[in-house]
């Protein structure tokens, strides 16, 4: 038999002791041992719950249920004290399963050097993409490859959001009043709506695809506020959708022909609608791996949600139980080499960029001037006229421009210029651009 203790009964915990309740039997034969659910640690004894449990399984004394324990499953959330309870479970040689991608993008580093020191085990496969395996792929079956890329649609709130507006006209507030209803959202949603949910997740895979430490910090990260329903719908006409990607690379430093680096961004982006990830509506999640010898491989699930996050915790706790019973506890995966970030200069992507022009002869050619002089080259664009007699000098024009692949900072600073001209009179929209 194994102790198992669970600390947080929110909407992945209580799913967690429904399973480890309702399917012991059949878990048992699974893991080779009886995983005996001995208590839940909870903030307060009456509070309501998604799911019926028995009373005297909680308790308000975590520490002490993390030292009865041979598991311990952390699903409460945040810095602490779920880090100093794992830290705790990890020093008695306890192994722990988390879903915890908050903490393990600030702090994972560190907790997975503790856990190996102890010879203990530390996964969360529910931290990234829910129900979705994706974080035993890279560590387990992809070990015997080299990992080039992760692209992915990491936050399923945010898709959700996205995916709403796009498809029914929904408000952002509606979208993601609705998400967190559902049992997507973070505690709080700003981290979500924010892209720090998805930076968390992209500085998980891409320490472990690349075996180098990232944390949140190296992650560069523009959240999904400040997209408008004309983003959208612009998008839309021009055969785009929008969508929060997390991209993680490995890339060639300097202006792409220095040592090797990593680049990892999250940030709204413009996909072709026939693109794999435009097709992942709702809360569902997608991961793209590019591996030199796998080649494509696509990953698409329940990214968020109780039943199915508390399936991929599930997963890792039965996996963990079966080392112990074999006498064998996994290592926990540590870096084994440190590559730089790279820098605006490091990262080649492509942008679409909405200006709102004068309607006068030259402004065209002044405004791809500016491309030319960045050495940025133009793919795509469209003219919108606005209100105004076209050529009276009064009236204004649209543009839209989707530009090749260029370093990040030959794109910036070709915005910037832009900005600058007389005929300009406001850049509306700067996205960047996948798939083209
Ligand atoms: N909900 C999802 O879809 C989802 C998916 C993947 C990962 N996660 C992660 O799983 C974890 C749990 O998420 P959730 O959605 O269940 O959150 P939740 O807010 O629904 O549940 C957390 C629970 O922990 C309790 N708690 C917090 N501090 C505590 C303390 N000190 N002692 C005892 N109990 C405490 C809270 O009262 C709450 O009931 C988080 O780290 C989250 O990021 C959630
Ligand atoms: N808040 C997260 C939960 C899953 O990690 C999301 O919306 O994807
Ligand atoms: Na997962």
């Amino acid at each position: 038999m194994l102790k198992v203790a669970l600390l947080g009964c929110g909407t992945v915990g209580s799913q967690v002791a429904r399973i480890l309740l309702e399917d012991g039997d059949s878990l048992a034969a699974r893991s080779g041992a009886r995983l005996e659910l001995a208590g839940i640690a909870v903030r307060s004894m009456d509070a309501k719950r998604d799911v019926d449990l028995p009373r005297e399984l909680f308790t308000d004394e975590a520490e002490a249920l993390v030292d009865s324990a041979d598991l311990v499953v952390e699903l409460m959330g945040g810095i602490e004290p779920a880090r100093s309870l794992i830290l705790r479970a990890i020093r008695k040689g306890a192994s722990v399963v988390t879903g915890n991608k908050a903490l393990l993008a600030q702090d994972g580093p560190a907790l997975f050097e503790e856990a190996d020191r102890n010879n203990a085990e530390l996964s969360f496969e529910a931290a990234v993409a829910g129900a979705i395996p994706i974080i035993r792929p890279i560590r387990e079956s992809l070990s015997g490859d080299r990992i080039t890329r992760v692209l992915g649609i990491v936050n399923g709130t945010t898709n959700y959001i996205l995916d709403q507006m796009d498809t029914t006209g929904a408000a952002f507030a509606d979208a993601l009043a609705e998400a967190q209803r559902l049992g997507y959202a973070e505690a709080d949603p700003t981290a979500d709506v924010e892209g720090h949910d998805a930076a968390a997740k992209a500085a998980l895979l891409a320490t472990l695809a690349f075996h180098t430490p990232v944390s949140l910090d190296d992650v560069r990260c523009e959240g999904i506020t400040k997209v408008t329903a004309e983003d959208i719908a612009a998008a839309k006409d021009s055969g785009f959708v929008i969508k929060l990607l997390a991209i993680a690379e490995l890339v060639r430093l300097g202006d792409g022909d220095g040592a090797e680096g990593t680049s990892v961004r999250v940030h709204p982006t413009l996909l072709p609608r026939e693109h794999p990830l435009a097709a992942v509506r709702g809360a569902y999640n997608a991961v793209f791996v590019e591996a030199e010898n796998a080649g494509q491989l696509m990953f698409y699930g329940a990214g968020a949600g109780g039943r199915p996050t508390a399936s991929a915790v599930m997963g890792d706790l039965v996996s963990t139980a079966r080392r112990l019973v074999a006498g064998a506890p996994g290592r926990t995966d540590t870096a084994t080499r440190r590559l730089p970030m790279a820098g605006v200069e490091g990262i080649f992507t492509s942008y679409s960029i909405g200006l709102e022009v004068a309607d006068q002869p030259g402004v065209l050619s002044r405004v791809a001037a500016v491309f030319a002089e960045h050495g940025v080259s133009i793919e795509a664009m469209r003219q919108t006229l606005g209100d105004g007699a076209a050529g009276a000098g009064n009236s204004r024009a649209e543009l839209r421009f989707v530009t090749h692949r260029a370093t990040e900072k030959a794109l910036a600073e070709t915005v910037a210029d832009i900005k600058n001209l007389d005929a300009v009179e406001s850049v509306t929209s700067v996205l960047r651009v996948e798939g083209v």
